[in-house]
């Protein structure tokens, strides 16, 4: 079977078409959820982040990689509201997100996941779930004030929080400190939290860091099934069997910048991607893309 023929795909459509033209930094997508212009972000005398232009396709799986320090966490936080940018413009779904914090943009369906922090260690699994519901109806002045009202809210929450949960296997687990989970099970939690604001774009911060190999494959399941369940995905990742696995599009950068972006077998034979980012990992057979497909080559949706 030729490679060519491999390419992945999208709700049936080969991942090159997700673009409107040939694969290279900054090319505009047919259909973008988020469209980012100028962000740049310093700190001190260091450029963390200096994007002219990027667009990320709607319902499709985008990893974002490049070297340490290559502006990858900065671009996050920036897009995500965490963090504000010295310059730059960005929209999600046409409308502008800059200088909306993320919770906001996470009622407007742009939601971002978080390794667990001390604090949220020491929540109970179902605890922490119901946390990232917050800044919901409950927390408003007109909620707070009726009681029934909010008290329906709580219960709602609890349902939502308890059917995820048990989608990500973490039923069990409920009742359990989140200190208590495994590596895996941690990432899975991180997971199900975000998607308690019902979101349409998931921003995964290295969904894989800490997971033991038996873990990995349910991972990447839950991760494609976002994307089946029509959200878009745009991961952070070091692990590069993450991306050769599951991503429709892969955005490289360094020092700052976008410098390839395409899908996953074009960006791993780019030169230029290999010189700066990829040749210290070549022992890890980073150029074969084996992603997900069935006998006769089509990419599993
Ligand atoms: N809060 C900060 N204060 C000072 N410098 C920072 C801060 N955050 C990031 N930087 C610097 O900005 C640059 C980009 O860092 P960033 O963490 O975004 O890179 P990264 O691609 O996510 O790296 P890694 O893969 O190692 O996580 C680095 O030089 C880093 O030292």
């Amino acid at each position: 079977m030729a490679t060519e023929d491999l390419a992945p795909t999208v709700h049936g459509e080969k991942a090159v078409d997700l673009a409107t033209g040939p694969a290279r930094p900054g090319v505009p997508k047919k259909d973008p959820i988020l469209v980012a212009d100028h962000i740049t972000r310093s700190f001190g005398g260091v450029h963390a982040v200096d994007v002219d232009h990027v667009e990320i396709p709607r319902h499709a799986i985008t990893a974002l990689i490049g070297p340490n320090g290559a502006g990858k966490t900065t671009l996050f936080n920036l897009l995500s509201g965490f963090d504000r940018p010295d310059t730059g413009e960005w929209e999600f779904n046409g409308r502008s997100l800059a200088g909306i914090p993320a919770w906001k943009a996470a009622r407007r369906g742009q939601v971002r996941t978080f390794q667990l922090t001390k604090v949220l260690n020491r929540l109970t699994v179902l605890d922490s779930m119901k946390l990232g519901a917050s800044k919901q109806k409950g927390e408003s002045l007109l909620f707070s004030v009726l009681p029934f009202t909010w008290r329906a809210q709580e219960k709602q929450i609890e349902e939502r929080a308890l059917v995820l949960l048990e989608k990500f296997r973490l039923l069990d687990k409920k009742d359990d400190y989140a200190a208590a989970l495994s590596g895996g099970q941690r990432k899975l939690l991180e997971m199900a939290r975000a998607l308690m604001t019902d979101p349409e774009f998931v921003l995964l911060d290295e969904p894989m860091a800490g997971v033991n190999p038996a873990l990995v494959q349910s991972l990447l399941d839950h991760v494609v099934n976002l994307k089946r369940e029509g959200m878009t995905v745009l991961f952070v990742e070091h692990d590069m069997h993450m991306v050769r696995h599951i991503a429709d599009w892969v955005v490289v950068m360094a020092e700052g910048r976008v410098v390839a972006e395409g899908p996953p077998q074009e960006v791993m034979k780019d030169e230029a991607v290999v010189d700066a980012y990829l040749g210290s990992h070549l022992d890890q057979d980073i150029g074969v893309i084996t992603g997900r497909y069935d006998e006769e080559g089509n990419r599993i949706p």
